[in-house]
């Protein structure tokens, strides 16, 4: 996505965003309501206009043929409910160019591994709506997909469907599948995302690996001691974030000088129990990024 944009009259949806989505890797795509991402999505898969910028697939813009092998799952789910389940899989692939043959073969194993076998001529909506989830992950699974483009895959799924989720877009990924997947689940994100990106009011404001981002966060320490820390407020370079019964959450100036002074005070005025980093968690980047 180069300097994508995308406005609604006086909206700007999304706003010169700029990221890439590598081959082989899971990347996140994370912001809050509004953000952006199914605009960018709808975007990639050439569903909606962009206003400015551009989408690239292996340098080029992406033709029609190349958008039918890349797997969609739309955030307004849309299959017939009233149809049976296999036959509308079928029908979905013959859409994306398979053959018949080819679309139920790809439809029906898709079906056995989400454990939906037994149910391929039910109509969906005689389905709970976690199978219905899984029968319209597997319509953008169907045929092999060179990419995948999914919108909210995880929303309404129980823990169990959360795990066969999170193992199918690990092993399009080390098949060498770019996937591109939204969520508001932010810990889910974090262990299953090999890069993150970060949406907010229709920009980029972060992108990369957990580990880079969690470098972006605040870094914090904790110190609990056996007395009061009260001394810590006009302590230079020290800002408390929180303290109360000889605990304390601190935000330190310069790195390691600050902590030393701290600590060395801490143990001068009495016990020290616990001095030590706070690692942030890409929830606590994510909320310093978006607020
Ligand atoms: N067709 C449209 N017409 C006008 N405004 C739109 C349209 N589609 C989206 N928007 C606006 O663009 C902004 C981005 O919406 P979008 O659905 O892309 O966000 P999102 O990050 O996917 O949010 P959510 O997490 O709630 O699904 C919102 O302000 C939305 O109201």
């Amino acid at each position: 996505m180069d300097r994508l944009t995308r406005r609604f009259g006086d909206r700007v949806a999304v706003d010169a965003a700029s990221f890439h989505v590598e081959r082989g890797k899971v990347t996140g795509f994370v912001g809050g309501n509004g953000a952006g991402k199914t605009t960018t999505m709808r975007m990639i898969m050439g569903v909606l206009a962009p206003t400015g910028g551009e989408v690239r697939w292996n340098g080029c813009a992406p033709t029609a043929a190349d958008r039918r092998t890349f797997g969609y799952m739309p955030e307004e789910r849309g299959l017939y409910p009233k149809q049976p389940v296999l036959g509308q899989l079928v029908y979905l692939g013959r859409l994306r160019g398979l053959s018949t043959s080819a679309a139920r073969a790809s439809a029906t194993s898709l079906l056995e591994r989400f454990g939906l076998a037994d149910r391929v001529d039910s109509r969906l909506e005689s389905l709970s709506l976690g199978n219905q989830q899984r029968v319209q992950i597997a319509a953008a699974l169907l045929g092999d997909p060179r990419l995948l483009v999914l919108d909210e895959p995880f929303s309404g799924l129980d823990s169990g469907a959360v795990d066969s989720m999170t193992q199918v877009l690990r092993e399009f990924a080390a098949r060498g599948v770019p996937v591109l997947f939204s969520s508001h689940q932010l810990e889910l994100v974090e262990a299953l995302s090999d890069r993150l990106v970060i949406l907010s009011g229709g920009k980029v404001v972060a992108h990369g690996t957990a580990r880079e981002l969690r470098r972006r966060g605040p870094r914090r320490h904790r110190l609990v001691t056996g007395g009061e820390t009260g001394w810590l407020h006009g302590f230079a370079g020290v800002e408390v974030i929180e303290d109360g019964e000889g605990r304390a959450v601190l935000e330190l100036a310069d790195g390691q000088a600050t902590a030393d002074a701290v600590l060395a005070e801490a143990l001068r005025r009495g016990s020290v129990r616990e001095f030590a980093e706070l690692v942030p968690s890409v929830a606590d980047v994510y909320r310093e990024m978006t607020a």
